[in-house]
């Protein structure tokens, strides 16, 4: 019998192992020189914790509250695209693994189960993400779906307006399916001169021209609270402050959108002092250990979305292998949080950390 993963980068060779060379391209890549991809996990590896000894952390509490919504740790899963191209069984057994785990599930847009396939399968709680399509109507009919059956947030990507040059996918000519979300609605099949099918599929279908006013529109069409995916500057964090949106992700899209964006960890800070507590603000970008996760809460994030590492645990054993990544990362938090003296997610402060700009002036 193969040996059983003990961490996260062992279920990415899994994942390689189980899937065809175009869908593992798919999921694990970025954009252009993937230099954003690159530095989204290695500007983890220079932020330094610093533990507190002696602390009685015979007790480690890692629940807290998302929107109103307990959960059993700070993690979500993020919203991905098409999960049946990594198994059969699709968002439905991610949604399962979420449920098991009891933490929030992000549903894509790009699903490849529907709307209502994902919310008769669990009891998860479930927040919508949302691209906006040129055809306003679609997207409109989407969120009434997604509040119908019961989704407890909507989460708006805000950074693609045009799809990231994946240039492995262009390569591979990455076909899409057909989303059954959209049947009879629209198609999503593309085939595109330049490659790759994705890119051809967004830029006809998505609307660029989205822009801050258009949330005004989202919130005529919807009561669920609106937390905005996409935020790299404490400009942009204030003026969704200003929009009224329920909740800010620091993210660049897994790095597959702009390349040279910042990493992600880089910049929660900056988002955090500009929004100055008036809302929750979530983290996603290179989250591979509990120790990424400590470090993001310890920068003032409320909670941290996970991408990859979700999809490579269903690549590699579909619903026991969701559960087993988020279960790896949720134990690695919790002894994270006993070695650094801190019981519960209050516990973990900003002192917690020390940045490589602080030891870069430390030094002066
Ligand atoms: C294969 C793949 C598909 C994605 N699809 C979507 C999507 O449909 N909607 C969205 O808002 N973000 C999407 N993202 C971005 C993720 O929500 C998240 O921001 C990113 O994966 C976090 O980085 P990580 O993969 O390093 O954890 C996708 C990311 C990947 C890797
Ligand atoms: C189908 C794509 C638009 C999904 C996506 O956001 C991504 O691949 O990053």
């Amino acid at each position: 019998m193969a040996e059983e993963p003990v961490n996260v980068n062992e279920f990415q060779e899994l994942a390689r192992q189980a899937l065809p060379k175009m869908y593992y391209d798919y999921y694990t890549g970025g954009a252009e020189d993937q230099h954003t991809l690159k530095e989204n996990v290695e500007a983890f590896s220079r932020i330094i914790i610093r533990p507190r000894i002696l602390v009685d952390v015979s007790k480690i509490d890692m629940s807290t509250t998302i929107l109103g919504h307990k959960t059993s740790a700070p993690i979500m899963i993020a919203p991905t695209a098409m999960h049946k191209l990594a198994h059969h069984e699709g968002e439905v057994a991610t949604a399962r693994g979420a449920a098991a785990c009891d933490i929030i599930m992000g549903l894509s847009y790009m699903s490849t189960c529907t709307v209502e396939e994902v919310a008769s399968s669990c009891n998860a709680v479930r927040f919508f993400q949302m691209y906006v399509y040129k055809r306003r109507d679609i997207t409109a009919l989407m969120v009434h779906r997604a509040e119908k059956n019961g989704f407890g947030a909507i989460i708006l990507t805000a950074d693609t307006p045009r799809l990231g040059r994946r240039e492995a996918d262009i390569k591979n000519k990455m076909i899409a399916p057909q989303l059954k979300n959209f049947e009879g609605l629209i198609s999503t099949e593309y085939v595109s001169d330049k490659g790759s099918n994705i890119e051809a599929l967004a830029a006809v279908t998505f609307d660029a021209s989205l822009c801050w006013k258009d949330i005004e529109w989202l919130k005529s069409i919807t009561k669920l609270p609106i937390l905005i995916k996409g935020v790299l500057t404490s400009e942009d964090a204030i003026k969704a402050i200003e929009a009224g949106v329920a909740g800010i992700i620091v993210s660049n899209h897994g790095a597959r959108q702009l390349d040279y964006a910042p990493a992600t960890i880089s910049v929660l800070e900056e988002v955090v002092h500009a929004v100055q507590g008036k809302v929750p603000v979530f983290f996603d970008g290179g989250v591979r250990r509990g120790t990424d996760i400590f470090k993001a809460l310890a920068l003032g994030a409320k909670a941290v979305l996970i991408g990859r590492a979700v999809i490579y645990g269903l690549a590699a054993k579909g619903e026991v292998g969701v559960k087993q990544v988020i279960q790896m990362l949720r134990d690695e938090l919790e002894l994270t949080m006993a070695l650094s003296g801190c019981c519960s997610v209050e516990d973990i402060t900003r002192s917690h950390v020390i940045t490589e700009k602080e030891r870069f002036i430390c030094r002066m």
